[in-house]
C-alpha cells in the first residue's frame, strides 16, 4: 500500500515530471523560433526606443562616458508631446543579440541643423540602430581607442546599419582622417541650416547656460563701430560650410556624403527621411504616416506608436524661441556668408536657397 501509494505517487510525479518536461521544451522552441524570426529583437528594441526620444540638451551634450547608460536608454526620461519629461516607466532590456559593430553612417553635423530630429526619425526604421547620446569619440575621447568607441554601439543583426551622431566632427580638423582610418567605406550626413539662424540658435542654446551672456550682436561684430564680422566666434566659424567641408572633401570622395535641408526636415519630414533612407540603402519604411505636426511645438513631431500611449516630440531644448536680432546685423551677416553658401552649393551640388 505504502510501496503502491508511493509507485502511485511515484507514477503521477513520472507522468507530472514528463509533462513540465515538454511544456518547457515547448516554451523554449517557441522563444527560439519567436527569436529567430526577430520578434524579439524588434520587442527590445521597442522598449528601448521609447526611452531614447528624450529632451536632448540632456543626452545631445552627455559623453558616453559620463552616462553611459544614456546609450541604452535604460535610464532615461520620456518626452510628451509637447517635450516635458517624464520619469521611464518600461522594464530595461538586456540585449545580448547580435554584435556590437563600428558605425557605417555617422551624422557628423552640423550642429544645430537638425541632427537629433534627423536619427530620432531614422531609428523608427527596423534595420538602423544608433547611439542615444553623442559620443565625441573622433574629436574628444579619440585617445580612448576604437575598442572603447565600439563597446558604446548598441548591439545589430545581420542587415542592420549602426549609427550615431556628434555634430561637432564637421568643424573638427583631425576627424575626417580618423574616420576614415576606421572605415573608409563610412557614410557621412550633414544636416545644413542657414548659417544665420544656426548662428542665433546656437548662441539661444549658450544664453540658456549663460544667461549674462553680451547681447548676439556684440559677440557677432568685431566692435560696435565697425560691422565687421567676427568670424572667430564659434557660432559664426561654424556656418562657414564650404570650409569645413573642404576639410572632409580632403578624405572622403562627395558620393559618401548626403547633404540634409534642416529647413526641409521641419516642413517636409517624409521627403527628406526618403532621400536619407535611399542614401542608407534601406527601404523607404519612415514615411508620411509616421508623422504629424505638432501645432503646440511647431514642429513635426512622431505619430503615437503601437502600443503607445503618446505621441513623441523632441524635448524643450529643441525648437527654443530665438531672441529678436537688430536687421542690420541678420543683413550684415548674410553678406558675409553669401560667398561662403555659393561655395558650398558647388560644392554639396544643392542650392539650398539661404540667401
Ligand atoms: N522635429 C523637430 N522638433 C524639434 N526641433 C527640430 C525638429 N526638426 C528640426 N529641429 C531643429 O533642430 C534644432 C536643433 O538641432 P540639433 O538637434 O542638431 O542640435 S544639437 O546640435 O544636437 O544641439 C532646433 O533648433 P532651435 O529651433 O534653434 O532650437 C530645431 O529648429
Amino acid at each position: 500500500m505504502g510501496c503502491s501509494g508511493c509507485r502511485g505517487r511515484f507514477n503521477s510525479g513520472k507522468v507530472l515530471s514528463k509533462a513540465s518536461l515538454f511544456f518547457t521544451m515547448l516554451l523554449i522552441f517557441s522563444y527560439l523560433f519567436y527569436c529567430l524570426s526577430g520578434l524579439c529583437e524588434s520587442a527590445a528594441r521597442t522598449l528601448h526606443r521609447q526611452d531614447n526620444f528624450m529632451d536632448n540638451d540632456f543626452t545631445d551634450e552627455l559623453p558616453a562616458r559620463v552616462f553611459p547608460d544614456a546609450h541604452n536608454g535604460t535610464d532615461a526620461a520620456q518626452v510628451d508631446a509637447v517635450g516635458h519629461s517624464q520619469p521611464s516607466r518600461s522594464i530595461p532590456v538586456s540585449n545580448t543579440f547580435g554584435v556590437k559593430r563600428f558605425p557605417q553612417a555617422i551624422i557628423i553635423g552640423v550642429k544645430k541643423g537638425g541632427t537629433r530630429a534627423l536619427l530620432e526619425f531614422l531609428r523608427i526604421h527596423p534595420d538602423v540602430r544608433a547611439v542615444g547620446a553623442e559620443p565625441h569619440f573622433f574629436d574628444r575621447f579619440y585617445d580612448k581607442g576604437l575598442d572603447w568607441y565600439r563597446s558604446l554601439m548598441p548591439r545589430t543583426l545581420d542587415g542592420q546599419i549602426t549609427m550615431e551622431k556628434t555634430p561637432s566632427y564637421f568643424v573638427t580638423k583631425e576627424a575626417p582622417a580618423r574616420v576614415y582610418s576606421m572605415n573608409c567605406q563610412t557614410k557621412l550626413i550633414v544636416v545644413v541650416r542657414d548659417p544665420v539662424t544656426r548662428a542665433i540658435s546656437d548662441y539661444t542654446q549658450t544664453l540658456t547656460k549663460i544667461p549674462g551672456l553680451p547681447s548676439f550682436q556684440n559677440l557677432a561684430l568685431k566692435n560696435s563701430s565697425s560691422s565687421e564680422i567676427d568670424s572667430t566666434w564659434s557660432a559664426v566659424r561654424i556656418g562657414l560650410y564650404a570650409k569645413h567641408m573642404d576639410n572632409w572633401l580632403q578624405h572622403f570622395p562627395r558620393n559618401h556624403f548626403l547633404f540634409v535641408s534642416g529647413e526641409r526636415l521641419v516642413s517636409d519630414p517624409a521627403e527628406e527621411m526618403g532621400r536619407v533612407q535611399d542614401f542608407l540603402g534601406l527601404k523607404r519604411v519612415v514615411s508620411d504616416k509616421h508623422f504629424y505636426f505638432n501645432e503646440t511645438k511647431g514642429f513635426p513631431c512622431l505619430k503615437k506608436p503601437e502600443g503607445s500611449s503618446r505621441p513623441r516630440c523632441l524635448g524643450k531644448s529643441k525648437g527654443r524661441p530665438h531672441p529678436d536680432i537688430p536687421t542690420e546685423v541678420l543683413q550684415r551677416l548674410r553678406e558675409f556668408y553669401r560667398p561662403y553658401n555659393q561655395l558650398f552649393y558647388q560644392m554639396s551640388g544643392h542650392n539650398f536657397g539661404w540667401d
